[in-house]
């Protein structure tokens, strides 16, 4: 069981409090100035991953301190009951063990008693050959012709995961075979994915952890209609319906074949399953040997995590200056952009993994927080963002940490676009570290020979004052195994972070009242009668697209 800490009420929170004052104005130049080891000291290589963190409104003194408060609230002992299989989703009365799923050291990680390894290796084994058969032709559909395009239709952490990884590993992809993802119960998205495809030559993986999601259940049924308008006999199905799927029950209801269905189990969480079968679509894709590579860069990421103390563990440094801006700056988002433009689902992908985990008002006792928990997850891949929203970055009124991530090598060298695209990369952290003083600015005037009075009416607008926080996060390449050890990164910090903050990482009951009103509001719009049950505004909106309709 995780312990129940107030994490403002430690010693360390105090003292950082105190230590705040004193930072609070710091300015990063300064610190740079006055150590020219920084860099070193607030840098660290995982693999061919270099961490830069020395970007930060940051001392030692400060790292010291929030590693202080780590260990006041119960960190490292929150990660050995993570390890061990501890049912540390209390309220879900479940363990959290997607590290299990990529546990390629294959040391018994036991649950009630029993080893989920060799459950866990079996269903890698029915990936391996199922995706070997899909992605060499030999896995025929109902006229004996080959699978040329597979539809993952899922949503939520049954859809970001694989369409995130399977954008990113995209310079993996087997050239014989398309992927497409449909999610939104919205019937444009069935409607479009399906348009080009052929009946007789799509696969489709229905993924759902719970096999009664209503946006899914809609979509699967819809393919299901598709394809037997062509395909006729409901025997035909077995051949291109496979479900992804801890529901053997609500799998055989549906009408696949629950030999057709890959299992995986409850302490699985949604937004982490892309390392179960509900990678398939991956495998599939970019072939199983890419898959159990991304798997491996996970694992080591994972041991890396389990077996390194708090001052040197990646996970942790990060989830620290991540607190340190929210609880202490007030920073209310964090941005993650990616200079990889396969990577354009990442920040999309951790919007879910990190604000569906800390996104929580009530702490580990069941008593509501009077401090800040998760913070907002958004970006997109530069230079895009450059040209659309980091003038807020840079000038705006809220502190924004990012995180910058790049390769240092690109999948596709084309004349000189991967030097400028890094360029970028390294020019944009430089920016918001640095800024732009008047004196700069005026120096700058100065050499253009603008007259006195422009120069004056513009220097306000033009001055950067700096000193906003980033991470550097540089890559070797985006390879299988690095992109495994970027997610498991991240997925490690949202949980520190969840345990300093005593919140319950792992579950979500945040989105099941909307599920729930619109269940009861669907009957509703079956009949053209007003409606008179809810408040005003929302009768008002129900009748109002009743009349349009
Ligand atoms: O995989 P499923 O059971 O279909 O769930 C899909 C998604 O929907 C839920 O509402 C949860 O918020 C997500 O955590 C989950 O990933």
């Amino acid at each position: 069981m995780l312990k129940t800490q107030n994490p403002t009420k430690t010693a360390a929170w105090a003292d950082l409090d105190a230590h705040f004052q004193d930072m609070k104005s710091a300015q990063m130049k300064d610190l740079f100035a006055k150590d020219p080891e920084r860099f070193k000291k607030f840098s660290t290589k995982f693999e061919d991953i270099l961490l830069d963190y020395s970007k930060n409104i940051i001392t030692e003194d400060t790292l010291a301190k929030l590693t202080q408060l780590a260990k006041e609230t119960g960190v490292e002992d929150a990660i050995q009951s993570m390890f061990a299989g501890e049912k540390i989703n209390q309220t879900e009365g479940r363990s959290v063990l997607h590290i299990a799923l990529r546990n390629q050291s294959n040391t018994p990680i036991m649950v009630d008693g029993a080893d989920v390894m060799p459950a866990v290796n079996e269903v890698l084994a029915k990936v391996e050959t199922f995706s070997n058969r899909v992605s060499s032709g030999a896995w025929k559909g109902y006229t004996g012709k080959s699978i040329t395009d597979i539809v993952n239709i899922g949503i939520g952490g049954s859809d970001l995961g694989p369409l995130m990884v399977t954008e990113a590993l995209k310079a993996y992809k087997k050239d014989n075979l398309n992927v497409h993802f449909i999610s939104n119960v919205d019937g444009t998205h069935v409607a479009e994915v399906l348009k080009p495809l052929n009946p007789e030559t799509t696969l489709f993986l229905v993924a759902s952890k719970t096999f009664t999601t209503q946006e899914t259940m809609t979509n699967a049924n819809s393919a299901k209609d598709w394809f037997l308008k062509v395909a006729q006999e409901e025997g035909h199905v077995a051949k291109h319906f496979v479900a992804l799927s801890t529901n053997a029950k609500g799998v055989a209801a549906f009408g696949i074949d629950t030999d057709n269905m890959f299992e995986f189990w409850d302490w699985v969480g949604g937004r982490y399953s892309l390392w179960s079968a509900i990678g398939l679509s991956i495998a599939c894709a970019i072939g199983y040997d890419n898959y159990k590579a991304l798997l491996e860069g996970a694992h080591a990421m994972d041991q890396h995590f389990a077996t390194t103390d708090l001052e040197n563990n990646i996970p942790v440094i990060l989830a620290l200056i991540g607190i340190w801006y929210n609880n202490f700056f007030g920073a209310e988002s964090e941005a993650i952009l990616p200079y990889d433009q396969y990577m354009h689902r990442f920040a999309a992908y951790f919007q879910q993994g990190n604000m569906e985990s800390n996104g929580k008002c009530v702490d580990r006792a069941g008593k509501p927080v009077d401090y800040q928990t998760g913070p907002i997850i958004w970006g997109e891949p530069g230079t895009n963002g450059q040209h659309a929203f980091y003038q807020l970055i840079h000038q705006g009124t809220k502190m924004i940490p990012c995180d910058f991530i790049a390769p240092a090598i690109s999948h596709n060298q084309i004349s000189d676009h991967h030097p400028k695209l890094l360029a970028n990369f390294f020019a944009q952290t430089e920016a918001l570290m640095t800024g732009k003083t008047e004196e700069q600015v005026r120096a700058e005037f100065a050499t253009a020979g603008k007259s006195a009075e422009e120069v004056e009416d513009l220097v306000p607008f033009k001055i950067f004052e700096g000193n906003r926080p980033t991470n550097s996060i540089l890559a070797k390449q985006i390879t299988p195994r690095t992109l495994g050890a970027l997610i498991a990164m991240y997925e490690h910090k949202i949980f520190v972070q969840g345990v300093i903050w005593n919140i319950f990482s792992f579950d979500q009951w945040g989105v099941e009242l909307g599920k729930q009103l619109a269940n009861q509001i669907l009957p509703e719009l079956n009949n053209d009668e007003e409606v008179a049950s809810h408040d005003s505004s929302t009768n008002g909106l129900i009748n109002a697209y009743k009349a349009m309709r």
